[in-house]
């Protein structure tokens, strides 16, 4: 990191999240008169919102444009788009514009999720330079993860102030969040879960983004298991799963797909869905245990 701690040592990395926090005011105002679905769904068949469709065409255009960014993809489009002009040193990026849309309709929380790659789409961790996340709540916040190094910043008129620049996960966990339903968990996993009961408190609100952010701050564990009759969970690995994982392991956490780290993991095709576990290293190492 730079002196200021504000920034990174690549300026591509910089120039994207400078231009996330940037856009971030405009994505949620847009909120507003876009909070109804579209008649069409997203390439994983889910109903898409006004509001997601909105977010994802000002990502787009905001990040294409900048200098060395050569790709843009995300949860919202089938195909990855290429800038005008190309060059091998390009970075490639991967969003989930509107993390948790499904929250816009009762005002609860939710983000944006950012992935930056030096490979061209779809990569997987070992090609990951940074990820980051918008979380649009009370506040709106942003988290930055490049080079091992977690920080968090205040986006406050699309400008980003530092609030914390080595963010780390608390080492006393007290909270947990799993999503899927209940009858739909697997037996392994709800032994497992009836485990972290005893030890955390229940802290879940439907968007990956505000959960995650929940256990970065009060330390414990979030997932989004493998179901019955979706082994593959829900969540999508280039543009969900890898960020997170990023993020929390630099945090000094740990990330797992039920196997080992997700970022040990590269995605076959662009929307493909894997389940999710990030948080304290004890919490997902014992998951991985009970799942074996
Ligand atoms: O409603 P469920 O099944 O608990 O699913 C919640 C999960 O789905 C998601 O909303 C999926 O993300 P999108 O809103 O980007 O599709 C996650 O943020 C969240 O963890
Ligand atoms: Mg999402
Ligand atoms: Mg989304």
């Amino acid at each position: 990191m730079s002196a200021d701690h504000a920034t990174t040592d690549h300026p591509v990395v910089d120039a994207v999240f400078e231009t996330v926090a940037s856009t971030a005011p405009e994505v949620r105002e847009s909120l507003v008169g876009r909070r109804s679905y579209e008649e069409g769904e997203n390439p994983s068949g889910e109903q898409q919102l006004e509001a997601d469709i909105f977010a994802d065409q000002l990502f787009e255009e905001a990040l294409l444009a900048l200098e060395g960014v050569g790709s843009y993809a995300s949860e919202e489009r089938d195909d990855v788009v290429e800038a005008d002009e190309q060059s091998d040193e390009d970075y490639h990026l991967a969003l989930d514009p509107l993390d948790g849309s499904s929250n816009v309709k009762s005002n609860n929380a939710m983000g944006t999720i950012v992935a930056v790659f030096d490979e061209p789409l779809p990569a997987g961790g070992d090609a990951l330079v940074a990820a980051g996340y918008v979380l649009y709540g009370p506040l709106t916040t942003m988290v930055v993860a490049c080079d091992e190094q977690v920080s968090e910043y205040t986006v406050v008129d699309g400008e980003r102030t530092v609030n914390e620049d080595e963010l780390t996960l608390p080492e006393e966990p007290t909270v947990y969040g799993f999503g899927g339903r209940v009858p739909e968990w697997t037996d392994d996993f709800a032994g497992y879960v009836g485990l972290v009961e005893d030890e955390l408190k229940l802290r879940y609100g439907g968007a990956m983004i505000g959960d995650v952010n929940q256990v970065l701050t009060y330390g414990g564990v979030f997932g989004y298991p493998g179901l019955r009759h979706r082994s593959e969970g829900k969540l999508r690995l280039l543009f969900e799963g890898i960020p997170i994982a990023a993020i929390v392991e630099a945090a000094g956490g740990r990330s797992s797909d039920g196997d080992g780290s997700l970022l040990k993991k590269t995605p076959e095709a662009l929307h493909e869905r894997t389940p999710v576990f990030v948080g304290n290293d004890e919490f997902v190492e014992r998951l991985e245990l009970a799942l074996e």
